[in-house]
Formats: C-alpha cells, sequence, structure tokens
C-alpha cells in the first residue's frame, strides 16, 4: 500500500443471449479492448475522494446515482481493515453509460482491480467477480454476472450463470456494427420489466426466454461453422423475441430495420435494451460503411466497428 495503483476492464457487447441469461440460460458476449474504464487510486494526505463523470468530491457524499460504487469501496476498505485510509481514486471511462455497454460492470470491476492492487492483495478471477457483484445487484438488482464476467476478459465468452466461462474462437470473418440509439437504455427496469412478465404470463415468457437459450446454442454452432449469413438470422430472430419480451423500443425497432435495408446479414439489441445500443453483422468493409452511414442517418448518435477476422482493419 502507499503506491499509487490502477485498473483497467472493457467494454462489453451481448452478441445473443440478453436477458434469457438471467434465468440460466447460456449467452455469447465480447469484450470490446478499444473501448475501456481505468480507475487510478492514489495515496493522499487526508481524506477519501473520488473523482468521476458523475461527481467530484468525498466518497461518503456521492449519490443515489453512485450507490452501488459507493457499497463497493465501503466493503473493500472494511475487507481490508483501512476505513480511514486517505486516498484519491479518480474513474475514467470511454463508454457511454447506460447504454447497454456494460459501464456499471466496467467501474465496478476497474475499482476492484486497482483497490485489490492498491492494497497489495491477491485477487482471483472468481474473488474479482463475486466483488464487482456487490455493486451490480445494487445497480441492476438482479445481475446474471454476464456484464462482468465480460467486461473483465480479453476474449470472447460462453457464459451460463453459475457455471465456468468458457473461451470462444472467433473463427469467422465479418464485422459488427455497434450503434447508439441515443436514448438511455435502463437494464434494471427491463430486468424487472421481465420478470414482471413471467409473473404475468409464465408460459409464454418462459417459451421465448428458452428460445433465446436455443438461439445461443445455434450461434455457437454458426460460430464454430463459421456460417455468417445464419448467425445474422439468429441475431434477427434474437431481436424478435425480445422485442415480444418487451425489452425493445422503437427506436431500436427501426434502427434494427435500417440495418437490415442497408445490407447487414442481421441485427439486434444489446443489453437490458428500452434504450441503448444494437448491434449488426456485415459481411464486409464496404457494407460496413455504409450500414454505419445508414444508421447515423437514421439517427444512431454514435457507432463503433468490431472485426471479427482481426487480420484487417476495420477502420
Ligand atoms: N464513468 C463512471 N463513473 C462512475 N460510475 C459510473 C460510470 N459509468 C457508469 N457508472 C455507474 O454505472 C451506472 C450506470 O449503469 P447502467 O446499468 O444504467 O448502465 P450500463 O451498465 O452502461 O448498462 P448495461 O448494464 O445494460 O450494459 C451509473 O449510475 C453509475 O453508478
Ligand atoms: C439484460 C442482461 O441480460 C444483460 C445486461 O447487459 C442483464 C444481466 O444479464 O444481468
Amino acid at each position: 500500500m502507499g503506491q499509487t495503483a490502477s485498473g483497467k476492464s472493457n467494454a462489453k457487447i451481448i452478441l445473443i443471449g440478453d436477458h434469457s441469461v438471467v434465468y440460466g440460460q447460456p449467452a455469447i458476449a465480447l469484450p470490446l479492448p478499444s473501448v475501456t474504464t481505468r480507475v487510478v487510486m492514489a495515496p493522499a494526505a487526508s481524506g477519501q475522494r473520488i473523482s468521476s463523470r458523475y461527481f467530484d468530491g468525498p466518497v461518503a457524499q456521492m449519490g443515489q446515482n453512485l450507490a452501488g460504487v459507493a457499497a463497493l469501496i465501503a466493503t473493500l476498505l472494511n475487507r481490508f481493515d483501512a476505513q480511514e485510509t486517505p486516498f484519491a481514486m479518480t474513474i475514467t471511462s470511454e463508454l457511454p453509460a447506460e447504454r447497454g455497454m456494460g459501464s456499471s460492470a466496467a467501474v465496478a470491476v476497474a475499482i476492484t482491480r486497482a483497490m485489490y492492487h492498491f492494497f497489495d492483495r491477491p485477487l482471483t478471477r472468481d474473488l474479482l467477480l463475486e466483488t464487482a457483484a456487490i455493486a451490480e445487484k445494487i445497480t441492476h438488482g438482479n445481475p446474471s454476472g454476464i456484464d462482468a464476467a465480460t467486461v473483465s476478459s480479453d476474449v470472447p465468452i460462453w457464459f451460463v450463470p453459475h457455471q465456468e466461462t468458457l473461451q470462444i474462437p472467433f473463427t469467422l470473418q465479418g464485422y459488427l456494427v455497434i450503434a447508439d440509439s441515443g436514448i438511455k437504455g435502463q437494464t434494471g427496469q427491463a430486468v424487472a420489466a421481465v420478470a414482471r412478465r413471467k409473473m404475468a404470463f409464465p408460459q409464454e415468457t418462459t417459451q421465448q426466454i428458452q428460445r433465446l437459450g436455443e438461439l445461443s446454442h445455434q450461434a455457437r454452432i454458426a460460430l464454430a461453422a463459421p456460417d455468417l449469413m445464419h448467425l445474422g438470422q439468429i441475431m434477427s430472430d434474437a431481436q424478435d423475441q425480445l422485442r415480444g419480451l418487451g425489452v425493445s423500443s422503437q427506436e431500436l425497432d427501426q434502427l434494427t430495420q435500417v440495418a437490415r435495408q442497408n445490407g447487414a446479414l442481421g441485427a439486434k439489441l444489446t443489453g437490458g435494451g428500452m434504450g441503448g445500443c444494437l448491434i449488426a453483422l456485415c459481411p464486409d468493409l464496404a457494407t460496413t460503411h455504409h450500414v454505419e452511414a445508414s444508421l447515423r442517418a437514421a439517427g444512431a448518435t454514435q457507432t463503433w466497428t468490431e472485426a471479427f477476422n482481426l487480420e484487417e482493419d476495420p477502420q
């Protein structure tokens, strides 16, 4: 302890399995290592201060929107018997918040890594995920754990709650356009809305959740084949199921249509939905650029491109 320490994490997108993963179904998710969150923890002469996009001041005065972050820091200070240790924490994130790209998990993982580093304690992956869940439970209510598992990973993952996370090889050549609908997503509310729907319409909702789980299995096969066209169809099928679950939005429905009309092989929302981001699968660079431009013209506020085949530069 006493040295400046830092912790880093990635953004994430869920390729398939959003929401159904909360009910134990498998999901496939990808970290975006080019979109990072970094936490620096420095020794200070006095006080415990935090500086972030949301708040700059004493840790004890963080507002309700940072309740998860506050609980995480308090738990770790207790864990290290360091309740009175002075420090200055700075959170810098390239992730747009509340867009389904995992900003809350990215912050929780980067804080946990920085604090373990600062207090010079060993951190296993299981302990990292358990610890990040303290913040995620407060921010999201009932997280499956997929966000923290993905933002802390450097490779795509096959995630089933309470099971060992597997790495997934991506051998197919293709591109993903990620587009921000410009509307704030509401993961906590969306997860709660699906839970209410399941209470009200148990049979129909269970079928939709199971269908999404089957689509994850099919997507894994399409990735291994590799079969880009089939993967696109699976993604669009998932969007239909997610709309049926009530977690899409008018903007997401419209933008996924625009992507498909302009050459994307498939498109769906990603993350909690009710706003936030969508992803569109494209076969080549020319289509990728065209889809990106079409989405921006139709109202997407920001776009990113990820290449599955990293031999080619997506720019
Ligand atoms: N730069 C940041 N600094 C501090 N806290 C942040 C930052 N970015 C996000 N957070 C925390 O995450 C919360 C936003 O989480 P929310 O679940 O709404 O969005 P998300 O995690 O981006 O979405 P999703 O889980 O669907 O990917 C904020 O209220 C705040 O607590
Ligand atoms: C909507 C959801 O499936 C993904 C949020 O990124 C919620 C979760 O798994 O915690």
